[in-house]
C-alpha cells in the first residue's frame, strides 16, 4: 500500500477564552513537527456568527505532510483537545477551533468532500474574514478552490469586516 503522499492543509486557528496568544503560539509550535511551511502572524477579530462572545484571535498557517484530509483533521482535534476545548455550543467560544479550510492532494488537486465530518473546502471560509485577511497576507496568490482567488473574496466583503480584522502581534 502506499499513503496519501505529502498533502498541503491550510489551517485555520481560533481562540477566545483563557490566554488566546499562548494557545495559538502553542498550537503553532506544535504544528512545525508536522511539516509546517507558513503561518500568518496574529489577528484579532471580532466575532463571527450568531453567538454573542469575547474577540477572537486567530491566524492561518499552510502545513505540507504525510496525511491524508481524514488524518489532518484528527490532527487538528489533538491539538484542540490539548488547548482543553470542550464542544458545546455551535460557533460559541472556545480555547481553540482548528478547522481545515482546504486541502490539496499529492498530485495538486483539491480534495473536495460533502461529508458532515469533514467539509472541504470548509464551506464557510470565502466568507470569513478572519481566515482571508491571514490567509491573503502569507500567501497573496492564494485561491480557494470553487470560490476563486482569496484576494477576489475579500474584495466581495462588506469593507467593515475586513476592516475588522486586525494585526495582533504589534500590539501584544
Ligand atoms: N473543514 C472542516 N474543518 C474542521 N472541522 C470540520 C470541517 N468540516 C466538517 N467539520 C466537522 O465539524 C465539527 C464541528 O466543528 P466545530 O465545533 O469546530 O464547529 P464550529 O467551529 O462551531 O463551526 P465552524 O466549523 O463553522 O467553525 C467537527 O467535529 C468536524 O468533524
Ligand atoms: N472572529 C471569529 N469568529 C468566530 C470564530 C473565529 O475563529 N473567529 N470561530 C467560530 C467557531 O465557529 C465562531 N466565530
Amino acid at each position: 500500500m502506499t499513503g496519501p503522499g505529502r498533502t498541503r492543509v491550510v489551517l485555520s486557528l481560533g481562540a477566545n477564552l483563557g490566554d488566546r496568544a499562548a494557545t495559538l503560539r502553542a498550537a503553532l509550535t506544535e504544528l512545525a513537527g508536522d511539516g509546517l511551511v507558513a503561518r500568518s502572524t496574529l489577528y484579532e477579530t471580532p466575532p463571527w456568527g450568531p453567538v454573542e462572545q469575547p474577540p477572537y484571535l486567530n491566524a492561518v498557517a499552510v502545513v505540507v505532510g504525510e496525511r491524508d484530509a481524514a488524518g489532518w483533521l484528527a490532527r487538528a482535534h489533538e491539538l484542540e483537545d490539548a488547548a482543553g476545548r470542550t464542544r458545546d455550543v455551535r460557533f460559541g467560544p472556545r480555547t481553540l477551533d482548528v478547522d481545515l479550510v482546504t486541502v490539496t492532494a499529492a498530485d495538486g488537486t483539491p480534495v473536495l468532500s460533502d461529508a458532515p465530518e469533514l467539509t472541504l473546502p470548509h464551506p464557510r471560509a470565502h466568507e470569513r474574514a478572519f481566515v482571508l485577511v491571514p490567509w491573503l497576507s502569507l500567501d497573496p496568490r492564494a485561491v480557494l478552490p470553487g470560490h476563486g482567488p482569496v484576494a477576489d473574496l475579500l474584495a466581495a466583503l462588506p469593507p467593515e469586516d475586513v476592516a475588522g480584522v486586525v494585526g495582533w502581534d504589534h500590539l501584544a
